[in-house]
């Protein structure tokens, strides 16, 4: 069983990646995927393995130019005592002097510890689809961020909890964790979460304006996939160019840069764009006099 939560019949596992600490699944009748940690033994804390591969999957759902929304979940409950969990941050068990260790040979160079959930952070927020964080438990710490970076949050009314621990492990993600936050639901509140440490149950988390709906726990995963339907039916290249309007005013000169690539894609597909490139394949001058002035 991958989850007491998933349905069997609407997904199919994509079997090109040897997993260990997530499940990959893509759904069988809409262009969503399921991403899943599966630590739910640790509330589905992440090391750095889970790190790798979250980025992995995330960057094959990058590809897929028939997915047009990621969802992002913990399986569970956990085997020890029914809990459940989206995530409760880096595991603890694993970090070493200078950020959270590799088991043995696992890591491809030297065992430094690493801090590279922050670039998942980054790719869920470039990814040119939205990524709905689907929170069946405990969203903690590091797993905070991971929802709160998400462009949507579901959460289950009978069980998700949220909960900021970075202070009480000498953590603090400075960036989306917290900055990012208070744009969600203000400065007081957004310092209330890291400064007091107070958990919130889904009803709460979404007054607060961090959680986009508490649903029944039962109904989770197929409202989930009810909202990946109603974004798969829309146009893909207005939810990308939204998203990314949505994250240049956050994101400085990398958000102009990753709207401005977009806005150069669509350029590129005018006869005008085709002009510029064929003009300088044949050693002549551009021919831009047809090209209206658009106001
Ligand atoms: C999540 C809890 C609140 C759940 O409490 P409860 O339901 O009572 O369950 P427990 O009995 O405590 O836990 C069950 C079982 O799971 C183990 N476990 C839980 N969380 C972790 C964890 N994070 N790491 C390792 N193990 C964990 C727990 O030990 C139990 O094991 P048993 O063997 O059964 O006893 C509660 O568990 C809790 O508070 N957990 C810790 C939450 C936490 O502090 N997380 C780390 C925050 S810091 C972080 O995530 C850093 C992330 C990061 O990489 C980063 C880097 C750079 C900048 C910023 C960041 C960033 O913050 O994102």
């Amino acid at each position: 069983m991958v989850s007491a939560l998933f349905d069997p019949d609407r997904w199919r596992s994509i079997d090109r990646f040897d997993f260990a600490d997530i499940t990959y699944h893509r759904a069988t009748d809409s262009g969503a995927v399921r991403i899943a940690f599966d630590r739910p033994a640790v509330r589905n804390a992440f090391r750095p393995k889970t790190v790798d591969e979250l980025a992995t999957a995330l960057d094959h759902a990058k590809r897929q130019t028939d997915v047009g929304c990621v969802l992002l979940t913990g399986n569970g409950p956990s085997p020890k005592d029914d809990g459940w969990a989206f995530c409760s941050g880096g595991d603890q068990s694993v970090r070493g002097g200078s950020g959270y260790e590799y088991d043995g040979d696992e890591g491809d160079s030297e065992n430094t510890g690493r801090l590279h959930i922050l670039e998942v952070q980054r790719a869920i927020r470039h990814l040119p689809k939205p990524v709905v964080a689907v929170v069946p438990g405990w969203a903690v710490g590091g797993g905070h961020s991971l929802h709160v970076v998400c462009d949507l949050t579901i959460a289950s009314r009978e069980h998700a909890k949220f909960l900021q621990t970075d202070p009480d492990v000498a953590s603090f993600d400075s960036g989306f964790g917290s900055a990012y936050l208070a744009k969600q639901i203000g400065q007081k509140k957004a310092r209330e979460v890291f400064f007091l440490g107070k958990t919130y149950d889904a009803d709460e988390a979404a007054e607060m304006g961090m959680v986009n709906e508490a649903v029944p726990h039962d109904e989770l995963e197929s409202t989930a996939l009810d909202w990946a339907d109603r974004i798969n039916g829309k146009s893909p290249t207005a939810i990308r160019m939204l998203k990314y309007g949505f994250n240049a005013t956050d994101d400085g000169m990398v958000g102009q840069q990753v709207f401005a690539g977009e806005a150069t894609r669509l350029a590129y597909m005018t006869d005008e764009a085709q002009e510029g490139r064929e003009a300088f394949m044949d050693g002549r001058d551009p021919e831009f006099e047809d090209v209206p002035w658009y106001y």
